[in-house]
């Protein structure tokens, strides 16, 4: 039967935890829908802008009341997180999304997923930490958009459409949080940004897409499975994330950026090594120097989209200070570095957790 006709109830109902569903129909899944605002959320004066609009500026309901078809797939509870660019995400707003997916979906038999809206720059960032510290098996499901909502032809509805049916369908189970945009449903694990502008921009290069969608029909490739690296989080233990600094790879690159970053109170360093973890002989003096005055962790990761840093290329010496990432690149080596010392993890766990994304 077509989609597009609106037989959705009107039906209100409040649960236990105070989610508010302002369409209720007992036949339907349950799914909370937690809005943090981007560019789905964004808006512009004129129709064509694919820049220069203002991103976090429709509220979730808003949003919502353009696509009335979405009350036939699901009860929803929207709830309004946050309304920000996504480079205004913090750890603190991913502790309380943490808490409140606990709490609000897994804890809850009667709520089969959550969906969350995201501004596209940082949802990786985003994804993966949900996916290290959420695990109950029930989805997870990240979507945002490329298009303000105002624009010709914005992609913002039909991705939202898209998340909450692969956040309601029994298939999306025990996969780990996932990233729907474009048609394609990817793991957010492996999920990167990989275009600044254009709508297939979600990849997992070397791991493909886990399925695709088409006619609001979810399809998975594979039966759920979880990647080998995954490391988990029980979040509970903890209610801060130390502050963990990106520094970046390049020829010339100065020293002084490593120590002001410890200076100013960075916890740990990711480094965005240049191929597989590629650093000046100066820098990694620099590295040498700081670990041994301030014992912090510092992990090598690569500035190409793809491949490893081998525990083999820092032997030697450097195996003492510094951390091969293997596959992860240096935004999921900071979430992860990050939450491995909120749970107060020591240098030599750490080392094994990053072992576990690596292959020689
Ligand atoms: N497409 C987007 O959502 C980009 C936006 N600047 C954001 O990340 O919030």
């Amino acid at each position: 039967s077509p989609l597009i006709h609106s037989r959705a109830s009107n039906t209100s109902y409040t649960n236990s935890n105070g989610l508010k569903f302002n369409h209720f129909n007992g036949s339907l899944p349950n799914i909370t829908l937690l809005a943090t605002g981007g560019t789905i959320a964004g808006t512009s004066d004129d129709k064509t802008a694919t820049a220069g609009y203002e991103s976090g500026a429709l509220g979730i309901n808003k949003l919502l009341s353009g696509i009335p078809d979405i009350f036939n797939i699901a009860n929803i509870a929207a709830v309004q997180e946050g309304n920000v660019n996504s480079g205004d995400v913090s750890s603190s707003l991913l502790l309380n999304l943490t808490h409140t997916l606990q709490t609000q979906v897994c804890d809850d038999p009667t709520m089969s997923g959550a969906v969350i809206t995201h501004g596209t720059d940082t949802l990786e960032e985003s994804a993966f930490f949900i996916d290290a510290t959420v695990n109950c098996g029930k989805p997870i499901v990240f979507v945002g958009s490329m298009r303000p909502s105002t624009a010709i032809s914005a992609d913002g509805p039909m991705n939202l459409l898209q998340g909450v049916t692969v956040a309601a369908d029994e298939d999306s189970k025990d996969r780990g949080a996932l990233v729907v945009l474009n048609d394609r449903i990817v793991s957010a694990f492996w999920a990167t940004k990989t275009n600044a502008n254009t709508m297939d921009t979600f990849k997992a290069y070397e791991q493909g897409s886990l399925g695709f969608i088409v006619s609001n029909k979810p399809y998975f490739y594979y039966p759920a499975v979880q990647p080998n690296a995954k490391h988990t989080v029980n979040a509970t233990d903890f209610d801060t994330v130390p502050r963990v600094d990106i520094l970046y790879a390049y020829e010339d690159m100065h020293t002084d950026s490593l120590t002001s970053a410890v200076k100013n109170g960075a916890k740990g360093i990711v480094v965005a090594g240049e191929g597989a973890g590629g650093i000046s002989t100066d820098f990694a003096a620099a590295i040498v120097d700081v670990v041994e005055k301030h014992n912090i962790p510092v992990v090598l990761s690569h500035r190409t989209v793809n491949g490893e840093v081998p525990t083999a290329d820092i032997m030697g010496d450097n195996a003492k200070t510094q951390i091969a990432s293997g596959m992860y690149n240096p935004q999921q080596s900071r979430v992860l570095l990050g939450l491995l010392l909120a749970e107060k993890k020591d240098l030599k766990e750490i080392r094994e957790v990053f072992l576990k994304a690596t292959v020689a």
